[in-house]
């Protein structure tokens, strides 16, 4: 049983150029384990805190000292001659050290940069891959990757009022099979903005941001790219949407800007109904703002029997606020993303409980990454069936598809494609 010998923290910077927090966990036997933690910008109001330095001469006053400082003195000595590979126990002790119900005293980066590194450490010392260590037994399945191919919202100036269109490939026989066609389609799009007078330059998360006439016209530009590629819309690749609606409620009401229009809860409901009986669109993620809990039950009852409909301000990966959802039937799948809970237990123990009522689960990455893949085994290891790692260029989130490539060659004959089934809806 390799213990925790020491920990360093370490301030590095994630894809937006703003410091991030990272820790290296080193166990008794030599064996070392390394960690990053992501950044949002939509983040949602419910998230665990991160923990930012109030010293206005060092990154505008958003450095991460204070979390490194923390890493390296307290939760080091709390941790310090624990079992690597006992999570429960080091993330519970880190949890309790904290105190407090959001872990605002230390920092959610810095209880999630240990939590993962000490992960990888064991991992490491045992000589198996993330995604054993996390689940010796399996079955293991590879996810369809929702790559997002065009960025509006808060990740991208003047493109729509939505956040994300992703693709996804639902139709490939195996995981590199969806990969290229998500790849085939993403040059396509670029060609197609080009021809069309658009602009190609991108937006936070590598997909395109063009200053379009409409939502709808995104859609329907998509849908040409996906043609053009040599693909069925809807039967080999469908769409999914982030429409990160949090970041568009003002008093009561949707704005959206593109369309000069403002919409009532129940007005926006019917508008995806639209959208989801004209278009090929399998999921719609944050389609309502993060407390509207009555629209989301209204939204679940209108389209919930066809349109996978994800959480994520909603729920923020906490189990308590997914309890509600599920009491309250708000949605039929959750968004889950690490740093918004801020631990590796807490997160497994939301992803199962999505599971035992039958929701499907998707591993996300955020908006300002890391070369960091721990998503990517995380996704195989509890076979959530879906992962969002944003467009297939740009190294944060290439490097997340190209370690899914290395578990599929792993795998081998083992290998399998979670594919339409993952959505779970008919
Ligand atoms: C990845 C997302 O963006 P961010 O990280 O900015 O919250 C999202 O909203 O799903
Ligand atoms: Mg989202």
């Amino acid at each position: 049983m390799p213990v925790i010998r020491s920990i360093k923290g370490h301030e590095i910077l994630d894809s937006r150029g703003n410091p991030t927090a990272a820790a290296t966990v080193t166990l008794d036997d030599g064996t070392t384990g390394w960690a990053a933690v992501p950044s949002g910008a939509s983040t949602g109001t419910h998230e665990a805190v991160e923990l930012r330095d109030e010293d206005p001469r060092r990154y505008g006053g958003k450095g991460v000292l204070k979390a490194v400082r923390n890493i390296e003195s307290e939760i080091a000595a709390a941790a310090a001659g624990k079992d690597a590979a006992d999570q429960k126990a080091l993330d519970e002790a880190m949890i309790a050290l904290d105190g407090t119900q959001n872990k605002s005293r230390l920092g959610a980066n810095a209880i999630l940069a240990v939590s993962l590194a000490a992960a990888r450490a064991a991992a490491n010392s045992q000589g198996v891959s993330l995604f054993r260590y996390l689940n010796p037994a399996g079955p293991y399945s590879l996810p369809v990757p929702l790559l997002n191919i065009l960025n509006g919202g808060r990740h991208a100036a003047n493109s729509t009022d939505f956040q994300e269109f992703m693709i996804a490939p639902v139709g490939a026989p195996t995981f590199s099979d969806a990969l290229r066609m998500g790849v085939e389609i993403y040059h396509s799009l670029k060609s197609l903005l080009k021809k069309l007078g658009y602009g190609t330059n991108v937006g936070d998360e590598g997909g395109f941001a063009p200053s379009l006439r409409s939502n709808a016209e995104a859609i329907e530009v998509i849908i040409k790219a996906i043609e053009k590629a040599g693909y069925a819309p809807g039967r080999e690749c469908a769409i999914a949407l982030d429409s990160a609606a949090s970041e568009l409620y003002r008093e009561g009401r949707y704005v959206l800007e593109r369309e000069n229009r403002a919409l009532s809860s129940a007005e926006l409901i019917e508008f995806y109904a639209k959208w989801a009986a004209d278009y090929p669109i399998i999921s719609i993620e944050d389609a309502l703002f993060e407390d509207d809990w009555e629209g989301w039950k209204a939204l679940t009852a209108r389209i919930g029997h066809k349109v996978q409909l994800v959480g994520d301000d909603l729920y923020v990966t906490n189990i308590k606020r997914l309890k509600r959802g599920l009491a309250e039937k708000s949605s039929n799948s959750i968004l889950i993303k690490l740093n918004q809970i801020g631990s590796l237990t807490e997160t497994i123990a939301t992803i199962e409980m999505a599971h035992r009522a039958g929701w499907t689960t998707i591993v996300s990455h955020r908006s300002g990454e890391t070369e960091d893949t721990t998503i990517a085994d995380l996704s195989v290891a509890l076979a959530t069936g879906q992962i969002k790692t944003g467009a297939p260029c740009r190294s944060e989130r290439t490097c997340k598809y190209n370690r899914l490539l290395a578990i599929e060659a792993e795998l081998g004959a083992e290998a399998r494609y979670t594919g339409a089934a993952a959505f779970r809806i008919s």
